[in-house]
């Protein structure tokens, strides 16, 4: 099994981001924080870390995880309003009564770099520009950095999130694949997935994918961040146990994650300088 790591691409990307940066005005992201989950936390440490190094501005926002939906929506909606900010993004999970689809209503589509607003993710369905979310496009930039066909491919992806699932299904159906989606109630999920010619595990649940699950020659594609006891990462796909029935499979650590970040930094760029 080849083992398809994200850490060149991500250098990749973070290098062109870098040259797109420093080509215009300087790009400024908005980061907005209202939790104390750790693996949320490191995350946007990661992307506070990679934006300076790419010459971006980041503002990270912190509300703290008691902070109201209202306060959430204001500061939202100020960071649209503010011309130098080119990137909004909220971050998962949420104080309690708090929803990110209706908050992320409150994000300029032209700053959606997250691609969290239910406008960005209607207009992704219906084939016009908008930024996709950052992970359901590294899963993109991955197969395609690889090589892997979808045109008439069967494609399952196993995740119905706003994040990921969703969006990803309108990605891999605009390159002509067969999308399946998959999910916590589908019966019979090893007899679903076993047909899959490319397959992405993004449930969020660890080792949720093992031998029975994968057809011989599949590409995996694993999105899952799972903490686990030793203060590691681990994903939804049991990378032992597919070792040698899966053509490839992306690492976790190693695999989306750094993709991700990137892609984020990427999108932030680019609408700092929409026309
Ligand atoms: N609105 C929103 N959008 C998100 O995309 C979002 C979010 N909220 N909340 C938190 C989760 C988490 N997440 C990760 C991204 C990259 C890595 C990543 O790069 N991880 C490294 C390793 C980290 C380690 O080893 O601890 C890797 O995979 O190589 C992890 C987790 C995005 N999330």
């Amino acid at each position: 099994m080849k083992t398809l790591t994200g850490k060149d691409l991500a250098a990749a990307i973070r290098a062109q981001t870098q040259a797109e940066a420093a080509a215009g005005v300087q790009p400024r992201l908005a980061v907005v924080v209202a939790t104390a989950d750790e693996a949320s936390l490191w995350y946007v440490r990661s992307i506070a870390k990679a934006a300076a190094g790419l010459g971006i501005a980041c503002d990270v926002v912190d509300l703290g995880p008691d902070a109201a939906p209202d306060q959430i929506a204001e500061t939202l909606a100020r960071l649209s309003a503010a011309p130098d900010v080119h990137g909004v993004m909220l971050q998962t999970p949420l104080p309690p009564g708090a929803s990110a689809q209706q908050l992320a209503a409150a994000i300029d589509p032209r700053k959606d770099v997250d691609g969290a607003n239910p406008l960005s993710l209607g207009r992704l369905a219906a084939g016009l520009p908008a930024f996709p979310p950052a992970t359901a496009a590294a899963v993109m930039a991955l197969l395609d950095h690889y090589e892997v066909p979808l045109e008439g491919r069967r494609a399952v992806v196993v995740g119905r999130s706003t994040v990921v699932g969703k969006p990803l299904a309108h990605l891999l159906l605009d390159r002509h694949a067969t999308v399946t989606v998959a999910h916590s109630r589908t019966r019979d999920l090893a007899s679903v997935t076993a047909r899959a010619e490319v397959l992405v595990a993004a449930a969020g649940r660890a080792g949720l994918i093992g031998r029975d699950h994968v057809a011989p020659g599949a590409v995996v594609i694993d999105v899952g961040t799972n903490p686990t006891d030793d203060g590691g990462l681990t994903g939804d796909v049991d990378a032992t146990a597919v070792a040698d029935v899966a053509a490839a499979l992306t690492p976790v650590p190693g695999g989306v994650g750094p993709v991700t970040t990137a892609l984020l930094l990427r999108h932030t760029a680019r609408a700092a300088n929409l026309p």
